[in-house]
């Protein structure tokens, strides 16, 4: 892996190698994205299927996963990871439901009361990948939240495998959280099966899930009307970021960025450090660490977009990493948690030389499913909010209407809006005539 000192490389050179990679150009993606959703939307099934032998070598068995196929593929799971799933469904559940937002109802003047009501979204699209493996786990990441919003119609997508099916663990995971419908479909074209529906997709109000490029594209595409189906967030190609010192172990370190940099060549990994003897030998166990993985090309393509960054000091690595906003930040130092607090822009932190980023991938109990691209700047992770739905309600009472109307009705005055402040004083107006209070008799 390149190693770069900060200081000498200077702001600009920094901030490109920070840059994400970019595998095509951005029209060149857009255009294939458009073109599979525009066909999914004319031919619906039909095109699913051709897609499948198209992108994925081979068309599925069945659109959409057998009933059988479910409870078959749980009982066939080796019971050490069937124990795993139920641990990491259980880990993941707990963080969850803690989250769960409360409705309310507040008084904010006497006689008017606002409330906030939060309901489950219906149906919703998972979408679990499969291309360069399956990722079962990023199965639970989607659908304990949405089991626990109370999200009740649930369409889970994703690509066949070699047989022309889901993954097994997929199903079996499916199978533990009554999810029935399993669409046997990747990429751009299952996002918009979901986005639109087909004769046998069921069309969702939003769909969740990370993917490649293909299908953050196609999500971002469906999302712009309301006629196709809400997004999560932008969670594409996997990014890490480290913070080491010297107290932190190499191998430690080298096995974190390998981590993310084998999920696929687009990846993206770096480290940054204070010190440039523990930049070699992190280099140094990279070499040595690498070749012994199954995937070592592709974490060897995705390590050469990334680097080993020495920086003056740690508050200065911060910084770096403020300003790339990683996927998810490693802080493998003395004192983590200083380092932390300093933090405004990481997907997912995790603190110490003893929490791995693949123990978040799986099993801590925090979401997996991270914004990336820079947009962890702004966005946060999923989690069960973004399931439901938010609606207000108030209600004023006559005396209500006495004390808020007047000053509405001013505000509206100021606006020049004759409908909006007659809409108030007309209703006072007549409660000054002491009218009754349903206002219904002349
Ligand atoms: N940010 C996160 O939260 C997060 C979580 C898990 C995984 N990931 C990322 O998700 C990605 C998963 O990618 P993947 O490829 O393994 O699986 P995937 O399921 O996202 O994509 C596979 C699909 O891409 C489509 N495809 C492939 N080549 C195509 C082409 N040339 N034209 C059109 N469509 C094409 C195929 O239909 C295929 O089914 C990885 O980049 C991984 O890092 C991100
Ligand atoms: N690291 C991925 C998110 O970027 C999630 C994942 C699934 N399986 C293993 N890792
Ligand atoms: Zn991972």
């Amino acid at each position: 892996m390149q190693i770069v000192n900060a200081r000498e490389l200077g702001r600009e050179a920094l901030a490109k190698l920070l840059a994400r990679p970019a595998m095509e150009s951005n029209a060149e993606l857009r255009q294939t994205v458009a073109d599979i959703i525009a066909e999914v939307r004319s031919r619906g099934d039909a095109a699913l299927l051709d897609f499948g032998k198209k992108f994925d070598r081979r068309a599925p068995a069945s659109l959409l996963a057998k009933p059988g196929e479910l409870a078959a593929a749980a009982e066939s799971l080796d019971p050490e990871l069937l124990a795993a799933i139920d641990t990491a469904i259980d880990t993941v559940g707990r963080f969850h439901a803690a989250g769960k937002p409360e409705n309310l109802s507040v008084e904010t003047a006497p006689g008017v009361t606002c409330q906030a009501r939060w309901q489950a979204l219906d149906p919703v699209g998972l979408y679990v990948p499969a291309g360069s493996a399956p990722l079962p786990s990023t199965a639970i990441m989607l659908a304990v939240p949405a089991r626990l919003a109370g999200c009740r119609q649930i369409v889970l997508a994703t690509p066949p495998n070699a047989e022309g099916r889901a993954d097994a663990a997929v199903l079996a995971i499916a199978h533990r959280l009554d999810i029935d419908t399993v669409l046997v479909s990747g990429g751009a074209q299952a996002v918009a099966a979901m986005a639109y529906g087909t004769e046998s997709v069921p069309r969702v109000a939003k769909i969740f899930g990370p993917g490649n490029r293909f299908v953050t594209e196609a999500k971002r595409q469906v999302a712009e009307s309301a006629a196709g189906a809400a997004q999560d967030l932008p969670a594409g190609p996997s990014e890490v970021l480290v913070i080491a010192d010297d107290s932190a172990n190499p191998d430690f370190v080298a096995m974190d960025l390998l981590s993310q940099s084998e999920h696929g060549a687009d990846s993206q990994a770096f480290l940054v450090t204070d010190s440039a003897d523990f930049a070699e030998a992190v280099d140094r166990s990279l070499e040595r660490l690498t070749p012994t993985l199954a995937r070592a090309e592709t974490a060897r393509i995705a390590l050469g977009h990334g680097a080993v960054i020495v920086a003056d000091d740690l508050d200065e690595a911060v910084a770096i990493s403020n300003e790339y906003a990683p996927e998810h930040l490693i802080i493998s130092t003395r004192d983590p948690h200083t380092l932390c607090d300093a933090t405004t822009s990481a997907g997912s932190v995790f603190l110490g030389h003893y929490t791995p980023e693949s123990l978040g991938d799986y099993i801590s109990g925090t979401n997996h499913v991270l914004p990336t691209a820079g947009w962890a700047r702004s966005i946060g992770g999923l989690s069960i909010t973004d399931f439901m739905r938010r609606m207000t309600v108030q209600e004023a009472s006559p005396d209500g209407l006495r004390k808020l109307g007047p000053p509405g009705a001013r505000l509206a005055a100021h606006e020049g809006l004759d409908a909006h402040r007659l809409a108030i004083t007309m209703r006072l107006d007549r409660l000054n005539q002491a009218q009754p209070e349903n206002g219904t008799s002349a």
